[in-house]
């Protein structure tokens, strides 16, 4: 019997079937994830006082976090029963309202702005949130100038939203502000066109200074860290 060429046909074609319904099996996947996740968004902008820190930040130069990373934040808030939180970068008021939502009853918000603009709407909207002055402190100025003002070891969580090419220093003055055990959050580390063997492009200061704070959180071990693709990308980390 004449031995031919070994028929890979059906094997090629089994494969290519398979690689389809994997290609198929994939992208239903990602639609569920983006149902789900819009699901969780919808819920949250039913929140009328979130709805509008939202649509105030439309188009602004002060994009609010989206809504699945504004959700970790008040996951994580509520996780560590933040009493104590401080945020650099105030906006429009979403990050500060998920926050407030996820901190214990009787805790207070410092939230600073360099942004006058900024803080005036905020503070109406938190007041509209039933959050007054006793839960938050809204603070006019660059971070530079408030940061050291604050209590050394006074906070149980800092929150990151500003300008990030100052984010070593911000992680800096971070670490001098949190309690043993206090957690940092960083958000917008991973924006930017970068990949991972860094961009064919010149430089971006921005982005250099999100890739040192992700490397110095990774390699020191005194931090906890994880690092979510939510958002811009949240880095949060828990000093022991
Ligand atoms: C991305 S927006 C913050 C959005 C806000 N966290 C939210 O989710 O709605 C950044 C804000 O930081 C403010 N900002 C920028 N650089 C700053 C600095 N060095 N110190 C204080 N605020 C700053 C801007 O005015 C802007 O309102």
């Amino acid at each position: 019997m004449p031995v031919g060429r070994p028929d890979h046909s059906s094997h090629r074609s089994s494969q290519r079937e398979g690689v389809i319904t994997g290609v198929e099996e994939t992208a239903a996947r990602l639609t569920w994830v983006r149902t789900e996740q819009s699901r969780f968004e919808q819920e949250a902008l039913r929140d009328e006082s979130l709805a509008d820190a939202y649509d105030a930040a439309a188009g602004s130069p002060a994009p609010p976090v989206d809504p699945a990373a504004g959700a970790a934040l008040r996951f994580l808030a509520a996780s560590i029963g933040a009493r104590s939180v401080v945020e650099i970068g105030t906006g429009y008021g979403a990050s500060g309202l998920w926050l407030l939502r996820g901190m214990a009853r009787d805790g207070i918000l410092t939230t600073m702005d360099s942004d006058a603009v900024h803080l005036d709407h905020t503070r109406a909207l938190f007041a509209r949130a039933g959050f007054g002055a006793g839960r938050a402190r809204l603070i006019r100025g660059t971070a530079a100038e408030v940061l050291p003002r604050l209590t050394d070891g006074g906070y149980d969580l800092v929150f990151v939203d500003a300008e990030r090419r100052s984010y070593p220093e911000f992680l800096d003055e971070a670490l001098r502000l949190l309690r043993p055990g206090g957690m940092v959050v960083l958000h917008g580390v991973l924006a930017g066109p970068g990949g991972p063997d860094g961009p064919l492009r010149a430089p971006d200061p921005a982005e250099t200074a999100a890739r040192e704070v992700i490397g110095r959180i990774r390699e020191d071990e005194a931090f906890i860290s994880l690092l979510m693709p939510l958002g811009e990308g949240l880095l949060a980390a828990i000093r022991r």
